[in-house]
């Protein structure tokens, strides 16, 4: 009794000071790559802390439930752990994980779906695939989106520190690729020369955002897209005939909000085309500035190419590529299958789908704009009959009435591409009440160096 009441007593005594030295060791990682501490069952959140490792952390901040710290001191450190981090890429999210060898990426985004199957998805242990690693475990990014800040006075493009809109300047992002690298460094060094003004969003002030590039993985062509809050300013004409021999197409995006999104709803193209074309699959791609395209080429390639092979797919099947962006999914299967429905939300990706289609002659694909929740009941009413269903949905996963109206076909697979696996793993228990088994699970590493995990899933109608 006397133990009992001294542990209470010792708990509820037991406060934490802001830059007390805590010693301890890491017993878990956060999804987002922090360790974790415990000290008498408090949660310390840690940058740059690995499982294992023993450390001293300095208290940076005590909530009611959790705090955070900051290593002062390895007392040991993890086999996994990557010598000389640069810890602005943890910082600023863009390499979550850089402190972490590329194998133990790998297996801690296996662990994460096998832990989210088994919490969300009553599924014990369910026997996950090993993550597909990437041959190209930096540099792959073909995508950039950098905002543009005054720092210290002087025009800076980086990224912000997590959680907050403090630009942190970076020239080398190591995760893109170095030809986006190059070309935003030269835009922002163009800007100080030209006077163009970044934004101040204190004050609501200045021109541009953001600095938006596409480069084609395979083709090598550039999209360059300048966000900013007015039409017309003084130097946006020397800026074309500097970059319009440059990139492949040059565009100028207005964005007059106080929010977060990047792009604004006005488009204005300032040279070439109004969309770059790319490979997959040894399929041709227009995409435009909205469309969705998957940022790693590469291993975008191997997770359609997973996907096909998990669906089995024959010569008689009809197929929708539900969520289908500017077709990728499934105009890269329509040649193995009698006919292709793809629906998607953005108008302007379905335009590049309809006319990819055609650049690739194929002429057994129909695509619809429209939210999937409500062209798939649709579709079921007009009697479209699919053997197979492709669904990759954004973060949310997917709707109830999509779920209601896609089993309702009693199509014989659902192949599910997921960027989330909790809304995977939700959507999974839903499926299998309406007569589904889970039978593959595969992540695929889309993202090397950060925490986010893609997976592939073949769902198979139960007899
Ligand atoms: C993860 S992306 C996949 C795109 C495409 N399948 C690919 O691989 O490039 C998800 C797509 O769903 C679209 N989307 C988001 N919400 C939607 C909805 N409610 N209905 C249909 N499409 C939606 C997005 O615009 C985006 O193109």
């Amino acid at each position: 009794m006397d133990f009992i009441k001294r542990v209470c007593y010792h708990k509820i005594m037991r406060k934490f000071q802001k830059n007390e030295i805590i010693q301890g060791k890491v017993v878990d990682l956060t999804h987002e790559g922090q360790g974790v501490i415990k000290v008498d069952n408090f949660p310390f959140f840690v940058e740059n802390a690995l499982p294992a490792e023993e450390i001293k952390m300095k208290v940076l901040k005590v909530g009611k439930n959790f705090g955070f710290g900051k290593v002062e001191e390895w007392l040991s450190q993890s086999p996994d752990r990557v010598q000389d981090v640069n810890v602005t890429y943890l910082r600023t999210g863009i390499a979550d994980f850089g402190h972490m060898a590329y194998p133990a990426q790998l297996h801690f985004k296996r662990q994460q779906v096998v832990d989210v199957l088994r919490k969300n998805a009553h599924k014990p242990d369910f026997p996950v695939l090993e993550t597909l690693g990437a041959e190209q475990e930096t540099q792959y990014r073909n995508k950039a989106q950098v905002p543009v800040r005054s720092v210290n006075g002087r025009t800076e493009t980086g990224f912000f520190r997590k959680n907050s809109h403090d630009l942190v300047p970076i020239h080398d992002f190591y995760i893109q690729s170095p030809e986006i690298d190059d070309l935003v460094n030269q835009v922002r060094e163009s800007l100080i020369r030209l006077n163009i003004q970044p934004y101040d969003e204190q004050r609501k002030r200045g021109i541009v955002r953001n600095i938006v590039i596409r480069r084609g993985h395979h083709s090598g062509q550039m999209m360059l897209i300048l966000v900013v809050t007015k039409e017309k300013f003084a130097g946006l004409s020397e800026l074309v005939a500097e970059y319009s021999n440059k990139v492949d197409s040059f565009q100028l995006s207005i964005n007059t909000s106080t929010g977060n999104a990047i792009f604004g709803s006005k488009f204005k193209l300032l040279s070439g085309k109004d969309y770059i074309t790319d490979s997959m699959l040894g399929k041709d791609f227009q995409i435009s500035a909205r469309a969705f395209y998957q940022v790693n080429t590469a291993q975008a390639e191997k997770l359609y190419q997973l996907a096909y092979d998990f669906a089995d797919l024959k010569a008689e099947d009809v197929v929708i590529d539900a969520y289908s962006g500017i077709g990728t999914i499934g105009l890269g299967m329509a040649d193995k299958v009698a006919q292709v429905y793809g629906m998607e939300i953005i108008p302007e990706a379905v335009e590049n789908a309809k006319t990819n289609a055609a650049l690739n002659d194929i002429t057994n694909a129909h695509y619809e704009v429209g939210p999937a929740e409500e062209v798939m009941p649709k579709w079921v009413q007009d009697g479209i009959q699919p053997d197979v269903i492709f669904v990759d949905p954004p973060r949310k996963g997917l709707d109830e009435s999509f779920i209601k109206a896609a089993t309702a076909t009693q199509a014989r697979t659902i192949i599910y591409i997921s960027c989330n696996p909790a809304t995977f793993a939700r959507d999974v228990v839903r499926f299998e009440e309406e007569g589904y088994l889970l039978e593959k699970v595969q992540p695929v590493d889309l993202f090397p160096q950060t925490k986010h995990v893609e997976t592939v899933a073949l769902l198979t109608r139960k007899k």
